[in-house]
């Protein structure tokens, strides 16, 4: 029988891999991929009549398989479907890292499922606490709460725009360039930063197209989101490699870091690195992209 550690709330997500919890072929080894996280869905994935049979494969593949460092994350049906708290008894009892909160809309439709997770967790004697949570964000009302959402429990971690939903509501489609969701993307980015949690950009459909996957995921780097979900293991590398420093990045960190140091024992905060001003925030942000590079896996230096 599998016991999983205690999920740290914070950690490495930048791979976080849907995959429809009813299918023993794609959830069997899904840990051999290399994702950060994995997502076990029960929600759009899984047919209404099999949302049964779903939960039992999920529970028997929690107990019987080593999933290790990568995290399991499953997504439950929304709080407007007759699913919602059986599936929250189900990953408790199963003991995941974590549940992705189906188009969530509001701070309330957080604190609904953080009362049925610690009851469950009472019921099936799981650690109190123990289980994280993180909502996605797919309507117009559920962007407009962000910041709400966000701050809505300690068990939270982060969040997550979807854009299929979101697409639909706004009677858009995807556009080259992502302009349909540039608005919405900002938003949800800000929103989790002011509540200091981690942000997640949306899964990319068009698997063979990766010339626009790899735009997406650029762009959802440039913005600050911390990962990006996906649908396919194709996707992963692309996204592994956008969201570590390169090595000009961490080789101007380091010139940063160590010249900082150096000027602020001789009394000086602002001077300039190759051409370039810098006072504390940059200094601050070099340390993240060490800490980053490290995280990653890309950094060899000494620092
Ligand atoms: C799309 C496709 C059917 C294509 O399959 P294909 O088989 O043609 O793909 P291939 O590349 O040929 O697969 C090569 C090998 O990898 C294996 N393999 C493929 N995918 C794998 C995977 N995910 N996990 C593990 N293994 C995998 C496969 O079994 C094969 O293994 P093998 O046969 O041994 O060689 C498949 O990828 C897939 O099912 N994806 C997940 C779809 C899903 O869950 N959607 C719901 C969540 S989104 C949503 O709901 C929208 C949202 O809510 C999102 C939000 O909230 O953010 C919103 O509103 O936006
Ligand atoms: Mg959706």
């Amino acid at each position: 029988m599998i016991t999983r550690p205690k999920p740290e709330k914070f950690r490495l997500r930048r791979s976080m891999m849907f995959m429809n919890a009813q299918k023993p072929g794609l959830i069997k080894d899904a840990y051999i991929y290399g994702t950060d996280s994995i997502i076990l869905d029960l929600e759009d994935a899984v047919a209404e009549n099999q949302k049964d049979m779903a939960r039992f494969s999920l529970y028997n593949a929690m107990k019987s398989i080593d999933y290790g460092d990568t995290e399991v994350i499953v997504r439950i049906n929304g709080l407007e479907t007759p699913h919602w708290q059986e599936d929250i008894r189900c990953c408790v009892a199963a003991g995941v890292d974590g549940i992705r909160i189906a188009k969530c809309e509001s701070a309330d439709d957080v604190k609904k499922v953080e009362a049925a997770v610690d009851s469950a967790e009472k019921e099936f004697g799981v650690e109190e606490g123990r289980t994280l949570l993180m909502a996605a964000l797919e309507s117009p009302l559920g962007i407009m709460n962000a910041y709400q959402i966000c701050t809505a429990s300690d068990r939270l971690f982060g969040c997550a725009i979807s854009a299929g939903d979101f697409r639909k509501s706004m009677h858009v489609k995807i556009e080259k360039g992502g302009i349909e969701m540039f608005t919405a993307r900002g938003q949800v980015v800000m929103a989790a930063r002011a509540a200091g949690v981690q942000c997640f950009d949306t899964m990319w459909p068009n698997i063979d197209d990766e010339a626009g996957f790899e735009a997406e995921t650029i762009q959802a780097k440039k913005l600050g989101f911390d990962g990006k979900s996906l649908v396919n293991p194709r996707q992963i590398a692309f996204v592994h490699q956008t969201f570590a420093p390169t090595q000009k990045e961490i080789a101007y960190a380091e010139k940063l870091v160590r010249s900082f140091n150096e000027q602020a024992d001789s009394g000086v905060g602002v001077y300039t690195v190759d051409g370039k001003m810098v006072d504390i925030p940059f200094f601050e942000d070099a340390r993240r992209t060490i800490d980053m590079a490290k995280k990653t896996g890309v950094y060899h230096g000494d620092l």
